[in-house]
């Protein structure tokens, strides 16, 4: 029995995580939080006010804490775990160099997993456009990413990580460029990057790779959020049994 506790326990995510959760025998929620109050239980958990986190931490002494929030809190909140050593799985996207280098400093007392993306489609989408990046080394790459109309960071942290990924194969291209207005003539070092915002969407990733005569397209949708909470609860399981360090989602998908 792995047990859990919720950071952000009201939000999108938050919500799904208990609900996933709650659906998984293996699974237990010590205690969630939220830092706006909320009457009604979710999933049959109780929200507790994030003032009380550090002594819900100190009393319960979960396995690990599963956070879906915004970056200060979720530094916050590593923090917390590092000083219990509670492990600490976090899908909160936006941080700055700063923010993961704090996340990292956290990593040296307690077990660290931080991913843009649970989802194991966009874990394969990683290695397609890895593969097809250096199996077409002329192409010109766009990369647009499409959220929800109350999404916070742009681009996307799975975009980030895309980049990251085209990058580390492609050394020539050296420039994000973040829409395009006006005279604006590509350059071959450039990577065109375009965030979309609208309905509820709840995320898709596209990476197009042009040539000459040719072109491939590499999409994921997510169809619900379910698949993130299924995610992220797949790496607080695996998270539970590992030693101080920082970890990664591919480590929970190849064990
Ligand atoms: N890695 C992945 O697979 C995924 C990552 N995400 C990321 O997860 C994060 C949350 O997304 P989502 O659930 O849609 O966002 P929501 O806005 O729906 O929820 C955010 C939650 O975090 C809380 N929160 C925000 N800031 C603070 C703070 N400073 N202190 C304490 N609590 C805070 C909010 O509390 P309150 O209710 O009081 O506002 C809310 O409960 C985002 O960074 C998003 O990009 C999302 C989906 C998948
Ligand atoms: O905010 C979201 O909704 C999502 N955020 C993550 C990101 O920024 O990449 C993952 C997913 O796309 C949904």
């Amino acid at each position: 029995m792995v047990r859990i506790a919720v950071t952000g326990a009201a939000g999108r995510m938050g919500r799904e995580v208990l609900a996933a959760a709650a659906d998984r025998e293996n699974c237990e929620v010590d205690f969630a939080v939220n830092r706006t109050s909320v009457d009604e239980p979710i999933s049959g958990v109780v929200i507790e006010s994030t003032d009380n986190f550090e002594a819900l931490l100190d009393d319960y002494q979960p396995d690990v804490v599963v956070d879906f929030t915004g970056p200060e809190s979720a530094i916050e909140y590593s923090e917390a775990c590092a000083e219990t050593g509670v492990g600490f799985v976090t899908g909160t996207t936006g941080f700055d160099d700063e923010g993961i280098a704090e996340l990292k400093f956290a990593s040296e007392s307690t077990a660290v997993l931080k991913a843009s993306n649970f989802s194991r489609g966009v874990a394969a989408l990683r290695l397609a456009v890895q593969e097809a990046t250096a199996a077409l080394p002329d192409a010109d790459i766009e990369l647009t990413e499409t959220h929800h109309n109350a999404k916070r960071d742009a681009p996307s942290g799975t975009a980030k990580t895309l980049l990251d990924d085209i990058e580390g194969v492609r050394e020539d291209l050296s420039e994000r460029v973040h829409g395009r207005e006006g005279e604006a003539p590509r350059s071959t070092d450039e990577i065109g990057v375009h965030a979309r915002r609208a309905g509820d969407i709840a995320g898709e990733h596209e990476v197009l790779l042009g040539g000459s005569n040719e072109a491939l397209s590499l999409t994921h949708r997510a169809g619900d959020r379910s698949i993130f909470a299924d995610g992220a609860l797949d790496a607080a399981e695996w998270l539970a049994e590992r030693e101080a360090g920082w970890y990664d989602f591919f480590e929970v998908i190849e064990d």
